[in-house]
């Protein structure tokens, strides 16, 4: 197992160990200690998630507010995605910025996206099967979201705007400033 930072500071990109023999391929897909040795957090996972669709699929940009906001860490069990995550760390000096990671199911690696970010995949694959592991149970008052195609975030989603297939619920999200603006909010109320 082997870590890789990102331009999003605490944002990691994780290539597994794979053991590969006449029988097929084994790999360590969590292991808390190793992963705490190497990232220098402290995490400890409570809910685990697995979704499936289909080709341009775009799920997010989602995550979850104040006391109910998830760490991840994703990685997709069939197909190929492309894995976004957005810093929405008021105090962050990346804050605004995002990484995209392709994922897949022969690429060995899984996507760590920590508290204080949105989060997002679309499907690039005719099918995928998604799964990802959270530190915090899922709470539906405290969800929030980003619109996919927020013109500051400027995602490069990598397939054709006419392809992509959202939920209605995704579709109305707000922009990156209106959803911002509200935790800039949140957070000067805690000071
Ligand atoms: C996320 C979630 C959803 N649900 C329910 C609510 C709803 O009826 C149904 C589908 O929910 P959604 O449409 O929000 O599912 P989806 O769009 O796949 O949401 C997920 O998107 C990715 C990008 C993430 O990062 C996740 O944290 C999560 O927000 O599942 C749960 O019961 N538990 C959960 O943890």
């Amino acid at each position: 197992m082997r870590i890789e930072k990102t331009i999003l500071e605490g944002c990691f990109i994780i290539h597994d160990t794979i053991f590969k023999d006449n029988r097929g391929y084994f790999f360590e897909s969590f292991n808390k200690k190793k992963f705490e040795e190497l990232t220098g957090q402290e995490i400890d996972f409570v809910q685990d998630n697995q979704s499936h669709s289909t080709r341009g699929t775009l799920r997010g940009l989602h995550f979850q507010k104040g006391n109910y906001a998830q760490a991840k860490l994703v990685r997709v069990l069939s197909g190929k995605v492309l894995d976004v995550a957005v810093d929405i760390r008021p105090d962050s000096k990346t804050f605004g910025q995002y990484v995209a990671v392709e994922l897949s199911e022969t690429s060995g690696t899984q996507f760590f996206v920590p508290r204080g970010f949105a989060h997002g995949f679309v499907v690039l694959s005719a099918q995928a099967t998604f799964f990802y592991k959270c530190d915090n149970y899922y709470n539906k008052a405290s969800e929030g979201g980003i619109i996919y195609n927020d013109k500051d975030l400027n995602i490069d989603w990598s397939i054709a705007d006419n392809e992509l297939i959202l939920s209605e619920k995704d579709l109305q999200l707000p922009s990156f400033v209106e959803t911002t603006s509200s935790i800039l909010d949140f957070a000067n109320n805690l000071i």
